[in-house]
Protein backbone atom coordinates (compact mmCIF):
# COMPACT_ATOMS: atom_id res chain seq x y z
CA UNK A 1 0.00 0.00 0.00
CA UNK A 2 1.68 3.36 -0.84
CA UNK A 3 0.88 6.95 1.22
CA UNK A 4 -2.02 7.28 -1.32
CA UNK A 5 -3.76 4.12 -1.00
CA UNK A 6 -3.39 4.41 3.45
CA UNK A 7 -5.44 7.75 3.43
CA UNK A 8 -8.24 7.22 0.82
CA UNK A 9 -8.95 3.81 1.49
CA UNK A 10 -12.36 3.62 3.01
CA UNK A 11 -12.71 -0.15 4.26
CA UNK A 12 -12.69 0.55 7.99
CA UNK A 13 -13.41 -2.05 11.23
CA UNK A 14 -14.52 1.85 13.08
CA UNK A 15 -18.60 2.95 12.71
CA UNK A 16 -17.75 5.51 14.54
CA UNK A 17 -14.48 6.17 15.57
CA UNK A 18 -15.73 9.37 17.23
CA UNK A 19 -17.05 7.57 20.03
CA UNK A 20 -13.19 6.33 20.99
CA UNK A 21 -12.40 10.44 21.29
CA UNK A 22 -11.92 12.07 24.47
CA UNK A 23 -14.37 14.76 24.21
CA UNK A 24 -16.85 12.51 23.69
CA UNK A 25 -20.11 12.69 25.66
CA UNK A 26 -21.55 9.05 25.96
CA UNK A 27 -25.41 9.44 25.19
CA UNK A 28 -26.19 6.07 27.86
CA UNK A 29 -25.17 7.78 31.17
CA UNK A 30 -27.71 5.94 33.63
CA UNK A 31 -24.36 4.93 35.99
CA UNK A 32 -24.22 8.00 37.04
CA UNK A 33 -28.25 9.06 37.25
CA UNK A 34 -27.75 9.48 41.24
CA UNK A 35 -25.06 11.86 41.39
CA UNK A 36 -26.60 14.22 37.91
CA UNK A 37 -30.11 14.12 40.34
CA UNK A 38 -28.24 15.79 43.40
CA UNK A 39 -26.67 18.12 41.68
CA UNK A 40 -29.86 19.31 39.47
CA UNK A 41 -31.60 19.49 42.62
CA UNK A 42 -28.89 21.93 43.23
CA UNK A 43 -29.91 23.96 40.24
CA UNK A 44 -33.80 24.00 41.19
CA UNK A 45 -33.95 26.93 43.51
CA UNK A 46 -32.12 29.26 40.45
CA UNK A 47 -35.21 28.37 38.52
CA UNK A 48 -37.66 30.03 40.72
CA UNK A 49 -35.57 32.96 41.53
CA UNK A 50 -33.39 31.67 44.32
CA UNK A 51 -29.59 30.96 44.94
CA UNK A 52 -28.47 27.91 43.41
CA UNK A 53 -26.45 25.22 46.00
CA UNK A 54 -22.66 24.74 45.69
CA UNK A 55 -21.67 21.30 45.25
CA UNK A 56 -17.98 19.71 45.53
CA UNK A 57 -17.53 16.68 42.98
CA UNK A 58 -15.26 13.94 44.26
CA UNK A 59 -14.44 10.86 42.83
CA UNK A 60 -10.86 9.25 41.76
CA UNK A 61 -9.62 10.30 37.79
CA UNK A 62 -12.18 8.82 34.70
CA UNK A 63 -14.94 8.40 37.39
CA UNK A 64 -17.53 10.45 35.18
CA UNK A 65 -17.81 13.84 36.84
CA UNK A 66 -17.15 15.54 34.05
CA UNK A 67 -19.45 13.96 32.06
CA UNK A 68 -21.98 14.39 34.34
CA UNK A 69 -21.69 18.21 34.84
CA UNK A 70 -21.37 18.84 30.69
CA UNK A 71 -24.60 16.34 30.45
CA UNK A 72 -26.46 18.21 32.91
CA UNK A 73 -25.36 21.49 31.64
CA UNK A 74 -26.38 20.41 28.22
CA UNK A 75 -29.74 19.67 29.29
CA UNK A 76 -30.46 22.69 31.63
CA UNK A 77 -29.57 25.09 29.02
CA UNK A 78 -32.05 24.03 27.08
CA UNK A 79 -34.91 23.72 29.17
CA UNK A 80 -33.88 26.42 31.75
CA UNK A 81 -31.86 28.81 29.12
CA UNK A 82 -34.32 31.46 30.26
CA UNK A 83 -33.08 31.29 34.40
CA UNK A 84 -29.74 30.16 34.55
CA UNK A 85 -26.08 30.78 32.72
CA UNK A 86 -24.02 27.30 33.15
CA UNK A 87 -20.56 28.07 32.46
CA UNK A 88 -17.90 24.60 32.48
CA UNK A 89 -14.47 25.91 32.86
CA UNK A 90 -11.45 23.36 32.55
CA UNK A 91 -9.13 24.75 35.13
CA UNK A 92 -5.80 23.26 33.63
CA UNK A 93 -6.29 25.24 30.78
CA UNK A 94 -8.05 27.87 32.25
CA UNK A 95 -5.90 28.72 35.55
CA UNK A 96 -5.74 32.55 36.21
CA UNK A 97 -8.67 34.56 37.51
CA UNK A 98 -8.62 36.83 33.91
CA UNK A 99 -8.91 33.10 31.93
CA UNK A 100 -11.52 32.26 34.10
CA UNK A 101 -13.87 35.52 34.12
CA UNK A 102 -13.17 35.28 30.58
CA UNK A 103 -14.63 32.06 30.10
CA UNK A 104 -17.92 33.27 31.76
CA UNK A 105 -17.59 36.32 29.81
CA UNK A 106 -17.77 34.17 26.49
CA UNK A 107 -20.68 32.03 27.41
CA UNK A 108 -22.43 34.78 28.29
CA UNK A 109 -22.25 37.61 25.21
CA UNK A 110 -20.79 35.39 22.79
CA UNK A 111 -17.12 36.36 22.52
CA UNK A 112 -14.08 36.75 24.50
CA UNK A 113 -13.53 40.00 26.12
CA UNK A 114 -10.45 42.23 24.74
CA UNK A 115 -7.30 40.74 25.86
CA UNK A 116 -5.41 43.87 26.54
CA UNK A 117 -6.15 47.49 27.95
CA UNK A 118 -9.15 46.10 30.05
CA UNK A 119 -8.71 46.04 33.31
CA UNK A 120 -10.58 42.63 35.19
CA UNK A 121 -12.98 45.11 36.96
CA UNK A 122 -14.66 46.09 33.80
CA UNK A 123 -15.33 42.67 33.07
CA UNK A 124 -16.76 41.85 35.96
CA UNK A 125 -18.56 44.79 36.58
CA UNK A 126 -20.12 44.15 32.53
CA UNK A 127 -20.34 40.09 34.00
CA UNK A 128 -22.78 40.90 37.22
CA UNK A 129 -24.82 43.58 35.69
CA UNK A 130 -25.77 41.18 32.85
CA UNK A 131 -27.03 38.62 35.73
CA UNK A 132 -28.36 41.64 37.53
CA UNK A 133 -30.37 42.54 34.62
CA UNK A 134 -31.33 39.75 33.13
CA UNK A 135 -32.31 38.13 36.65
CA UNK A 136 -30.43 34.96 35.78
CA UNK A 137 -28.30 33.02 37.79
CA UNK A 138 -24.93 32.09 36.82
CA UNK A 139 -23.50 28.49 38.07
CA UNK A 140 -19.32 27.51 37.19
CA UNK A 141 -18.44 24.34 37.38
CA UNK A 142 -14.96 24.86 37.94
CA UNK A 143 -12.85 21.37 37.27
CA UNK A 144 -9.43 19.90 38.33
CA UNK A 145 -9.77 23.10 40.93
CA UNK A 146 -6.28 21.85 42.30
CA UNK A 147 -4.75 23.85 39.23
CA UNK A 148 -5.98 26.88 41.19
CA UNK A 149 -4.14 26.53 44.38
CA UNK A 150 -1.04 27.85 43.37
CA UNK A 151 -0.91 31.63 45.21
CA UNK A 152 -3.78 30.70 46.43
CA UNK A 153 -5.81 32.10 43.59
CA UNK A 154 -8.76 29.78 44.45
CA UNK A 155 -9.67 32.29 47.17
CA UNK A 156 -9.92 35.21 45.22
CA UNK A 157 -11.98 33.55 42.65
CA UNK A 158 -14.64 32.20 44.56
CA UNK A 159 -15.19 35.26 46.66
CA UNK A 160 -15.58 36.48 43.42
CA UNK A 161 -18.10 34.53 42.54
CA UNK A 162 -19.66 33.54 45.83
CA UNK A 163 -19.57 37.18 47.47
CA UNK A 164 -21.06 39.06 44.24
CA UNK A 165 -24.34 40.16 45.68
CA UNK A 166 -22.83 41.78 48.09
CA UNK A 167 -21.86 44.05 45.79
CA UNK A 168 -24.75 43.61 43.28
CA UNK A 169 -27.86 43.22 45.06
CA UNK A 170 -29.80 39.96 44.08
CA UNK A 171 -27.01 38.56 41.85
CA UNK A 172 -27.48 35.05 42.45
CA UNK A 173 -24.28 32.28 41.94
CA UNK A 174 -23.29 29.21 42.73
CA UNK A 175 -19.98 26.93 41.94
CA UNK A 176 -19.97 22.90 41.23
CA UNK A 177 -16.29 22.31 41.47
CA UNK A 178 -14.71 19.26 40.94
CA UNK A 179 -11.97 17.35 42.79
CA UNK A 180 -10.05 13.74 41.72
CA UNK A 181 -7.59 13.58 44.56
CA UNK A 182 -8.19 13.31 48.46
CA UNK A 183 -5.14 15.52 49.47
CA UNK A 184 -6.59 18.48 47.60
CA UNK A 185 -10.14 18.18 49.52
CA UNK A 186 -7.95 19.66 52.74
CA UNK A 187 -6.18 21.90 50.75
CA UNK A 188 -9.66 23.61 49.29
CA UNK A 189 -11.03 23.81 52.92
CA UNK A 190 -7.55 25.16 54.39
CA UNK A 191 -7.81 27.76 50.95
CA UNK A 192 -11.60 28.83 50.77
CA UNK A 193 -12.91 27.78 54.26
CA UNK A 194 -16.22 28.96 55.66
CA UNK A 195 -17.54 30.86 51.86
CA UNK A 196 -17.83 27.81 50.10
CA UNK A 197 -20.62 25.97 52.01
CA UNK A 198 -21.24 22.64 49.59
CA UNK A 199 -23.07 19.32 49.67
CA UNK A 200 -20.13 16.53 48.48
CA UNK A 201 -21.42 14.40 45.64
CA UNK A 202 -19.56 11.19 45.63
CA UNK A 203 -18.48 9.12 42.36
CA UNK A 204 -16.96 5.77 43.46
CA UNK A 205 -14.83 3.65 41.41
CA UNK A 206 -16.77 1.50 38.70
CA UNK A 207 -16.59 -2.18 39.60
CA UNK A 208 -15.68 -4.72 36.99
CA UNK A 209 -18.88 -5.18 35.80
CA UNK A 210 -19.94 -1.36 35.17
CA UNK A 211 -16.69 -1.24 33.50
CA UNK A 212 -17.30 -3.80 31.38
CA UNK A 213 -20.58 -2.51 30.45
CA UNK A 214 -19.44 0.74 29.81
CA UNK A 215 -16.82 -0.69 27.21
CA UNK A 216 -18.76 -3.05 25.39
CA UNK A 217 -20.88 -0.06 24.91
CA UNK A 218 -18.51 1.90 23.14
CA UNK A 219 -17.35 -1.35 21.28
CA UNK A 220 -21.28 -1.45 19.93
CA UNK A 221 -21.45 2.52 18.82
CA UNK A 222 -17.85 2.38 17.96
CA UNK A 223 -16.83 -1.01 15.77
CA UNK A 224 -19.36 -2.57 13.61
CA UNK A 225 -20.36 -6.27 14.59
CA UNK A 226 -18.13 -9.04 15.44
CA UNK A 227 -14.78 -6.50 15.19
CA UNK A 228 -13.75 -7.54 18.41
CA UNK A 229 -14.23 -11.33 20.88
CA UNK A 230 -15.92 -11.43 24.06
CA UNK A 231 -12.84 -12.95 25.49
CA UNK A 232 -10.88 -9.77 23.96
CA UNK A 233 -13.22 -7.64 25.26
CA UNK A 234 -13.12 -8.90 28.74
CA UNK A 235 -8.57 -8.87 28.86
CA UNK A 236 -9.11 -5.45 28.31
CA UNK A 237 -11.70 -4.89 30.83
CA UNK A 238 -9.56 -6.63 33.77
CA UNK A 239 -6.74 -4.67 32.64
CA UNK A 240 -8.45 -1.33 32.76
CA UNK A 241 -10.30 -2.51 36.14
CA UNK A 242 -6.60 -3.47 37.68
CA UNK A 243 -5.37 -0.48 36.52
CA UNK A 244 -8.56 1.59 37.66
CA UNK A 245 -9.01 3.84 35.50
CA UNK A 246 -11.70 3.56 32.38
CA UNK A 247 -9.88 5.59 29.98
CA UNK A 248 -7.14 3.53 29.54
CA UNK A 249 -10.05 1.08 28.37
CA UNK A 250 -11.04 3.10 26.22
CA UNK A 251 -8.05 3.92 24.63
CA UNK A 252 -6.89 0.63 24.34
CA UNK A 253 -10.09 -0.46 21.91
CA UNK A 254 -9.01 2.52 20.02
CA UNK A 255 -5.42 1.70 19.70
CA UNK A 256 -6.22 -2.73 19.30
CA UNK A 257 -8.44 -1.52 16.46
CA UNK A 258 -5.74 0.58 14.30
CA UNK A 259 -3.45 -1.77 14.97
CA UNK A 260 -5.59 -4.74 13.26
CA UNK A 261 -6.54 -1.96 10.62
CA UNK A 262 -2.51 -1.43 9.96
CA UNK A 263 -2.93 -5.63 9.40
CA UNK A 264 -5.68 -4.85 7.07
CA UNK A 265 -8.01 -7.29 9.49
CA UNK A 266 -11.35 -7.13 9.70
CA UNK A 267 -11.18 -8.84 13.27
CA UNK A 268 -9.15 -7.73 16.24
CA UNK A 269 -6.57 -10.49 17.23
CA UNK A 270 -4.87 -11.23 20.61
CA UNK A 271 -1.47 -9.66 19.11
CA UNK A 272 -3.55 -6.44 18.60
CA UNK A 273 -4.49 -5.97 21.47
CA UNK A 274 -0.94 -7.03 23.56
CA UNK A 275 0.77 -4.84 21.29
CA UNK A 276 -2.14 -1.91 22.60
CA UNK A 277 -1.30 -2.56 26.32
CA UNK A 278 2.64 -2.44 26.07
CA UNK A 279 1.84 1.62 24.39
CA UNK A 280 -0.40 2.50 26.69
CA UNK A 281 1.25 1.03 30.25
CA UNK A 282 4.09 3.28 29.57
CA UNK A 283 2.61 5.98 28.75
CA UNK A 284 -0.36 6.21 31.33
CA UNK A 285 2.33 5.16 34.18
CA UNK A 286 4.43 7.92 32.64
CA UNK A 287 1.37 10.50 32.39
CA UNK A 288 0.74 10.10 35.88
CA UNK A 289 4.18 10.57 36.97
CA UNK A 290 4.37 13.80 35.65
CA UNK A 291 1.49 14.94 37.84
CA UNK A 292 3.29 14.32 41.19
CA UNK A 293 4.72 17.21 42.80
CA UNK A 294 8.77 17.60 42.97
CA UNK A 295 8.32 16.26 47.11
CA UNK A 296 5.81 13.28 46.33
CA UNK A 297 8.62 12.17 43.69
CA UNK A 298 11.32 12.26 45.89
CA UNK A 299 9.50 10.25 47.99
CA UNK A 300 8.35 7.57 45.43
CA UNK A 301 12.14 7.67 43.97
CA UNK A 302 13.32 6.62 47.88
CA UNK A 303 10.78 3.54 48.37
CA UNK A 304 11.80 2.35 44.40
CA UNK A 305 15.37 2.79 45.55
CA UNK A 306 14.90 0.88 48.86
CA UNK A 307 13.25 -1.61 46.88
CA UNK A 308 11.92 -3.72 50.11
CA UNK A 309 8.59 -5.79 50.23
CA UNK A 310 6.60 -5.08 53.05
CA UNK A 311 8.24 -2.07 55.02
CA UNK A 312 5.64 -0.61 57.54
CA UNK A 313 4.71 3.02 56.99
CA UNK A 314 6.69 3.75 59.92
CA UNK A 315 9.89 1.96 59.18
CA UNK A 316 9.68 4.18 55.92
CA UNK A 317 8.74 7.24 57.43
CA UNK A 318 12.25 7.09 60.15
CA UNK A 319 14.50 6.13 56.70
CA UNK A 320 12.92 8.55 54.67
CA UNK A 321 13.32 11.47 57.72
CA UNK A 322 17.03 11.29 58.06
CA UNK A 323 17.79 11.94 54.42
CA UNK A 324 14.48 14.36 53.90
CA UNK A 325 13.38 15.86 56.86
CA UNK A 326 9.68 15.95 56.91
CA UNK A 327 6.37 16.37 58.99
CA UNK A 328 4.59 12.88 59.85
CA UNK A 329 1.17 14.30 58.81
CA UNK A 330 3.04 15.71 54.97
CA UNK A 331 4.60 12.05 54.79
CA UNK A 332 1.40 10.75 55.19
CA UNK A 333 -0.86 12.80 53.17
CA UNK A 334 1.79 11.83 50.11
CA UNK A 335 1.77 8.28 51.32
CA UNK A 336 -1.79 8.61 50.61
CA UNK A 337 -1.54 10.40 47.30
CA UNK A 338 0.37 7.48 46.13
CA UNK A 339 -1.65 4.82 46.98
CA UNK A 340 -5.06 6.95 45.56
CA UNK A 341 -2.70 6.83 42.24
CA UNK A 342 -2.15 3.17 42.61
CA UNK A 343 1.32 3.57 42.48
CA UNK A 344 1.71 2.04 45.91
CA UNK A 345 -0.27 -0.82 48.15
CA UNK A 346 -0.99 -0.03 51.35
CA UNK A 347 -2.54 -3.00 53.73
CA UNK A 348 -3.43 -2.81 57.18
CA UNK A 349 -0.85 -5.00 59.42
CA UNK A 350 -3.38 -4.71 62.01
CA UNK A 351 -0.96 -3.64 64.71
CA UNK A 352 1.08 -0.30 65.90
CA UNK A 353 -0.31 2.37 67.38
CA UNK A 354 -4.54 2.15 67.05
CA UNK A 355 -3.79 -0.72 64.77
CA UNK A 356 -3.07 1.66 62.54
CA UNK A 357 0.32 0.09 61.14
CA UNK A 358 0.44 -0.01 56.99
CA UNK A 359 2.99 -2.46 54.93
CA UNK A 360 3.93 0.09 51.58
CA UNK A 361 4.81 -1.88 48.54
CA UNK A 362 5.38 -0.80 45.16
CA UNK A 363 2.68 -1.51 42.66
CA UNK A 364 4.94 -1.28 39.64
CA UNK A 365 8.56 -2.91 39.13
CA UNK A 366 10.99 -0.50 40.74
CA UNK A 367 13.31 -0.17 37.30
CA UNK A 368 9.58 0.55 35.30
CA UNK A 369 9.12 3.52 37.92
CA UNK A 370 12.30 4.49 37.99
CA UNK A 371 12.98 4.74 33.54
CA UNK A 372 9.58 6.72 33.61
CA UNK A 373 10.02 9.20 36.43
CA UNK A 374 11.09 12.33 35.04
CA UNK A 375 14.57 13.62 36.67
CA UNK A 376 14.61 16.60 38.91
CA UNK A 377 16.23 19.43 37.39
CA UNK A 378 19.52 20.11 39.62
CA UNK A 379 20.39 23.82 40.83
CA UNK A 380 22.51 25.14 39.52
CA UNK A 381 25.85 26.52 41.89
N1 LIG B 1 -20.86 5.99 33.19
C1 LIG B 1 -20.15 6.15 32.06
N2 LIG B 1 -20.64 5.72 30.89
C2 LIG B 1 -19.94 5.87 29.75
N3 LIG B 1 -18.74 6.46 29.68
C3 LIG B 1 -18.19 6.92 30.81
C4 LIG B 1 -18.87 6.80 32.06
N4 LIG B 1 -18.11 7.37 33.02
C5 LIG B 1 -17.01 7.82 32.41
N5 LIG B 1 -17.04 7.55 31.08
C6 LIG B 1 -15.99 7.88 30.10
O1 LIG B 1 -14.73 7.83 30.75
C7 LIG B 1 -13.90 8.92 30.37
C8 LIG B 1 -13.56 9.76 31.58
O2 LIG B 1 -14.75 10.37 32.09
P1 LIG B 1 -14.77 11.84 32.73
O3 LIG B 1 -13.84 12.74 31.98
O4 LIG B 1 -16.19 12.26 32.86
O5 LIG B 1 -14.16 11.50 34.15
P2 LIG B 1 -13.69 12.47 35.32
O6 LIG B 1 -14.15 11.81 36.57
O7 LIG B 1 -14.10 13.86 35.06
O8 LIG B 1 -12.11 12.32 35.19
P3 LIG B 1 -10.95 13.35 35.70
O9 LIG B 1 -11.06 13.46 37.17
O10 LIG B 1 -9.68 12.62 35.29
O11 LIG B 1 -11.14 14.63 34.95
C9 LIG B 1 -14.68 9.69 29.32
O12 LIG B 1 -14.26 9.23 28.05
C10 LIG B 1 -16.14 9.29 29.57
O13 LIG B 1 -16.86 9.31 28.36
Amino acid sequence: MDLQDILLHDETIFKDVRVFNSDYLPEEFKLRQSQMEEMAFSLRPALHGGKPSNNILLGPPATGKTTAIKKLFEMAQLDCEDDIICVYVNCQLHSTKFGIFSQIYKKIFGHNPPETGVPFARIYNKIMNELYDTDKALIVALDDINHLFHGNIISQIFYDILRAHESYEGVRTGIFAVLSDVEFRFILDKNVGSIFNAAEINFKPYTYEETYNILKERVNLGFYPNVISNDLLEEITTYTFENGDLRLGIDLLRISGNNAEVRASRRIEYGDVEKAFKVSKSVSLRYILNSLSDKEKTLLRFITRMDKKNITSGQLYEEYNRENKIGYATYNRQINKLEFLRLIDTTYTGSGKKGNSRYINLRFDSKQIQENLPQQKRRSL
